[in-house]
């Protein structure tokens, strides 16, 4: 432990509202919280994880939930995007039925957005909705723990198969965020920068001052984006839980970068790398339509490739078949692409009727990733 003070936020959403606790070593309490939210004790707990989380904080959670007096059992899926699949929710939901999970157990989701989005989804259609417990370990759960959209991705589109299901709490033990590969830490650093985008200018500048800080791990600066990122998303959420409106903004660079993901057959480019290109071509856009009312591609594009990410997109990605993905974007609704658009460093707008031939436009320019 750093002695870094915890944090906590809540998500405001009526009876469903719920805290998200941000701190070191909040995992050696995770059965005494269970037990403060009120889980059932007479119902096993089921945690859902990945094999490279699991030899790592496993035990901890379920030493932790036993310790507390629970049952708890626990099913490892395989590491990566591919696991986002209906076949590993089936072998999830063959572990439930097999350590007899019932209406009052717990699915716990402890990961990255993957286990969160896959575990998240099984609690959602289990028994039609079991209680659910996101404890993330990647820094771009940040983002994914929080808000309630759970999916699992189909071949032809990313996130299609899924629901929204809120979770209890949402416990994030940053010392967990320590084993991240230098990549999950650059990736995760794309949502947090982008909350930063759509929302707050002066986090924004921030992340662009303090870009080797967080690269480098710094606890301090560390613990500081993540509270602001998921205050971001906290606060968009809970005026707009199931995206009727504002919660688009959320999707800034989703439209290009979930297509991106799927072409590439889920695994090419990480999440956070996709959707970094996919900003760049944002911003591109809002500039081309006049939508921009400063330069914003040029900060933009620096601003991630601080944070070490791609501002480019590899030469052999194929337009016509990102464009075909880019049609089953979940904005996409009575036959007119919807883009979320920089106005500003901190400030978007969500822009319908962008007419096909321009973001194609823009798709091809990314190839060249010019910096102005
Ligand atoms: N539901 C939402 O609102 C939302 C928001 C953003 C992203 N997402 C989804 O999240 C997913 C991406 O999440 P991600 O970037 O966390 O990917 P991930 O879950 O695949 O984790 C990245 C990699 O890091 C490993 N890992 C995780 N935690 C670790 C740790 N503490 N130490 C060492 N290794 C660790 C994992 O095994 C994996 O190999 C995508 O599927 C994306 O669509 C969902
Ligand atoms: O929570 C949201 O809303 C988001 O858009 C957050 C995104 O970072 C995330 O990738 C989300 O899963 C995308 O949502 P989708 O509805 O486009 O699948
Ligand atoms: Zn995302």
């Amino acid at each position: 432990m750093s002695g870094n003070p915890s944090r906590e936020l809540v998500v405001e959403l009526g009876e469903r509202s719920y805290p998200i606790y941000i701190g070191e070593g909040l995992l050696a309490g995770f059965g005494r919280t269970a037990e403060k939210h009120g889980l059932p004790k007479k119902s096993p707990i089921l945690v859902v994880t990945d094999e490279k989380i699991a030899p790592l904080y496993l035990e901890r959670v379920v030493a932790s939930l036993r310790e507390a007096g629970y049952e708890a059992a626990s099913h490892v899926i395989e590491s990566g995007e591919q696991a986002k699949r209906l076949e590993v929710l089936g072998d999830v939901v063959t572990t439930a039925l097999e350590t007899g999970l019932d209406r009052d157990s717990t699915i716990v989701a402890l990961g990255g957005g993957v286990v969160g989005d896959l575990a998240g989804f099984a609690a959602a259609s289990y028994m039609r909705g079991v209680r659910f417990v996101q404890a993330p370990t990647t820094i771009l759960a940040h983002d994914s723990s929080v808000g309630g959209k759970v999916a699992v991705n189909h071949p032809l589109a990313k996130n299609i198969i899924g629901a929204f299901h809120q979770p209890e709490f949402v416990l994030y033990d940053t010392e967990t965020l320590r084993s991240l590969p230098a990549r999950e830490v650059r990736s995760g650093l794309a949502e947090v920068a982008k909350h930063g985008l759509i929302k707050d200018r002066a986090f924004a500048l921030w992340c662009d001052e303090n870009a080797e800080k967080l690269l480098a791990l710094d606890p301090e600066a560390l613990a500081y984006a993540l509270y602001v990122g998921c205050g971001v998303k906290a606060r968009v959420v809970s005026q707009d839980e199931r995206e009727g409106g504002l919660r688009a903004i959320l999707n800034l660079g989703h439209t290009i970068g979930h297509a991106l993901e799927a072409v590439a057959g889920y695994g090419e480019l990480t999440h956070g790398e996709a959707i970094s290109i996919g900003m760049c071509g944002s911003a591109r856009l809002a500039e081309k339509l006049g939508v921009a009312k400063e330069p914003v591609y040029g900060p933009t594009r620096k601003l991630l490739a601080k944070l070490g990410l791609p501002v480019a997109l590899p030469a052999h990605f194929d337009t016509d078949a990102i464009m075909e993905a880019m049609m089953h974007d979940k904005k996409f609704r009575g036959g007119q692409m919807v883009f979320v658009l920089p106005q500003e460093i901190g400030a978007v707008d969500i822009a319908k009727g962008i007419a096909s031939t321009l973001v194609r436009d823009v798709v091809e320019s990314l190839k060249q990733g010019e910096s102005e």
